[in-house]
């Protein structure tokens, strides 16, 4: 008689809550991949930790919800936070520790010492939430000196978020390897992300404009920057007459290293990137082209 088939123990991953009990920990973890996130974990996170495990001997995904990052009139409070079901996940995919320290422990006092981005910071996300790429920077800091990875993953999801990372680390010499990694979607287009939670019916429909805007830009890339940005502004132009209407705060092709707005005879990796509110969910989106 053959043996029913049984699922393979999924093995939780150890939580650490504070610097102490991190360092208690990283003798047995060794090489480290790095997966920063705030939680609420999706499809998105899950092939940054595939990506991580790759890496290293080890993946180490933090959970924190920045309060740094968000401005007075953000979503701070009501970020989904869904710890449960984001430990069985990470147990799911072999994550090996997960950091989760309260706020207290990322921030005991007054935080008088940030890292500022400089002129990439202002632009596009920095334009319309200012301070978040300081908190960002500050935060990520952080998590690189208490955790001391060899090797971190963020999304190409929030391309500038990478490339502010990846310019930080350059920039103040920090030992450690930055990977990206490309947008999940849902099947319909949709990138995933946590705040899609958000979203009702009609407002996920409106969404789908952002992706579509940015696929009709991809595909007019063989006319340059103003076919480009022409082509994706018509389908978010009929996205603004939509119900429930689509609100863009930025369309925007940018040289991918810098962030600064290409012109018309650019040649290299760029990235097409939109900024956008359905409702009263704000949502980001962007392709990389070679141009
Ligand atoms: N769809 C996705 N594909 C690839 N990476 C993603 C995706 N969504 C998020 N990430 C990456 O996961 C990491 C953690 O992001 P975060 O926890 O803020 O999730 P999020 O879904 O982007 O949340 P939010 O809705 O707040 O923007 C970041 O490096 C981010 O770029
Ligand atoms: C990198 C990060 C975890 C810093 O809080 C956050 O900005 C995110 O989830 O992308
Ligand atoms: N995914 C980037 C984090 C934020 O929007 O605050």
């Amino acid at each position: 008689m053959t043996e029913p088939a049984t699922t393979p123990p999924r093995t939780a991953p150890v939580v650490a809550r504070t610097p102490e009990e991190l360092d208690r920990l990283r003798p047995d973890l060794g090489r480290i991949a790095l997966v920063p996130t705030m939680g609420a974990l999706h499809t998105g996170h899950r092939s940054l930790v595939a990506a991580a495990r790759e890496q290293a001997d080890a993946v180490v995904v933090s959970i924190f919800v920045n309060p740094l990052q968000f401005g007075p009139n953000e979503d701070y409070d009501r970020y989904p936070r869904t710890f449960e079901a984001d430990l069985a996940i990470c147990a799911e995919d072999g994550v090996d520790a997960v950091f989760a320290p309260p706020v207290e422990v990322m921030y005991p006092g007054e935080q008088v010492v940030t890292v500022s981005p400089g002129r990439m910071g202002q632009v596009l996300e920095g334009e319309f939430r200012p301070g978040f790429f300081d908190g960002v920077l500050t935060v990520v800091n952080k998590l690189f000196n208490l955790v001391r990875p060899d090797i971190a993953v963020f999304g190409q999801k929030d391309a500038q978020q990478l490339a502010v990372v990846r310019r930080m680390v350059r920039d103040l010499c920090m030992p450690i390897t930055v990977m990206g990694a490309p947008t999940v979607r849902d099947s319909d287009g949709l990138a995933t992300s946590s705040r899609n939670v958000y979203l009702g019916a009609e407002e996920r429909t409106s969404a789908l404009a952002l992706s579509r805007a940015l696929l009709s830009g991809a595909d007019a890339s063989v006319t340059g920057p103003v076919g480009i940005l022409s082509a994706a502004r018509d389908v978010l132009d009929e996205a603004a007459r939509a119900t429930p209407p689509v609100a863009v705060d930025y369309l925007a092709l940018v040289d991918a290293h810098t962030f600064d707005e290409v012109p018309n005879d650019f040649r290299g990796e760029a990235v097409l990137a939109v900024a956008a509110w359905v409702g009263k969910t704000r949502l980001i989106d962007n392709v990389p082209l070679t141009l």
